[in-house]
């Protein structure tokens, strides 16, 4: 089993950032407890998305994924390790933005949500549990910014300006029951980091999840190897967070951002929840004064979050349009 620390958010800030600070110069991830997260906005979001997933395709085709990001992403569209996978991720998702205010509409990758017509398709509830989930995620996220500034070194109010419009989307997920098998290239999802700063994930409590160890990759003498996965337990009523490339970037390396995948045993479905948390696009994300020093001089350009993730949709989704600024899907 992977080595997770748990961070008890009831504790006080300077002990809660130094075992944020642990986990996250070795691999990035950590479990969060007393997070303040209600069990039942956690249950009714699970239920939730159990029910929107189980429609028929006809019924999920309605809100397919749009060019802002937003929407059905459909059973094995996405595939995110394409150089080892021989078949698209066994999982379907549905990306849950931010509202955007009226002055933001137009700007790239910020819109409006799509909401399944909860009545003609026959769900008991859709939006609002995903909006009570989305606000709570959100309500967390404000929570482990501050003790992740002070795990580097900067004040606790660091962040707070900086999500003042954040890019933040929530991603309920539905892997199929169908048995991953590595060695084939078949993967629930395919090994990835995360582009934004912080990930916090839910899941059902099916196992699945799976952190690369650098160190046992680099003992396994052919780089790779299956023993280098290793299994992120499961901890009842905790989060688990992880920081994502723009931290690793943002904090000059000093934090890390792991590559993670999920692999499934076929048995039953596995329901897990993401919500990336990204600041606002004006946002200078250049490597912190904090985190360049003369043994760790600047390892990246000074950029914008906006920049950057414009940069990384175009490096990855080959329907983004650099001219506007758009993706799209095929159908
Ligand atoms: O479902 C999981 O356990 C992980 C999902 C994930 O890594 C992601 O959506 O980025
Ligand atoms: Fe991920």
């Amino acid at each position: 089993m992977a080595d997770v620390p748990i961070v008890d958010l009831a504790r006080p800030l300077d002990e809660v950032a130094s075992t944020i600070r642990d986990a996250c110069v070795r691999h990035g991830f950590f479990f969060v407890v007393n997070h303040g997260v209600a069990r039942d906005v956690v249950d009714a979001m699970f239920a939730a998305s159990s029910d929107f997933f189980s429609l028929p395709d006809d019924a999920k085709r309605t809100v397919v994924q749009d060019e802002n990001n937003r929407g059905w992403t459909p059973h094995g569209e996405e595939t995110l390790d394409p150089k080892h996978q021989t078949t698209g991720d066994s999982k379907e998702g549905y990306y849950i933005g931010r509202e955007c205010e009226d002055d933001e509409i137009g700007l790239p990758l910020r819109g409006k949500n799509r909401w399944p017509d909860e009545s003609s398709l026959g769900l008991r509830a859709f939006r609002a549990p995903m909006t009570a989930y989305y606000d709570a995620c959100a309500s967390l996220a404000r929570r482990v910014m501050p003790a992740l500034a002070t795990a580097l070194g900067l004040a606790s109010s660091f962040f707070d300006d900086k999500f003042t419009r954040p890019t933040a989307l929530l991603r309920p997920l539905r892997y199929a029951a169908t048995a991953s098998d590595p060695a084939a290239g078949v993967f629930a999802a395919g090994a990835h980091s995360d582009y934004g700063v912080l990930t916090i994930l839910a899941t059902d409590g099916t196992p699945g999840l799976q952190i690369h160890d650098a160190r046992a990759a680099a003992a396994a003498a052919a780089g790779g190897s299956e023993e280098a996965w290793v299994p992120v337990p499961a901890v009842a009523d905790a989060f688990v967070c992880n920081v994502g490339d723009l931290c690793e970037r943002w904090t000059n390396g000093v934090f890390k951002s792991t590559r993670h995948r999920v692999v499934t045993t076929g048995a039953g479905v596995r329901l897990s929840a993401a919500f990336f948390w990204e600041p606002n696009f004006e946002t200078d994300v250049s490597p912190l004064r904090e985190c360049v020093s003369e043994e760790n001089p600047a390892r990246f350009e000074p950029t914008t979050y906006g920049a950057y993730i414009l940069g990384k949709y175009a490096e990855t989704h080959s329907g983004f349009d650099a001219r506007t600024q758009r993706i799209s899907y095929s159908e």
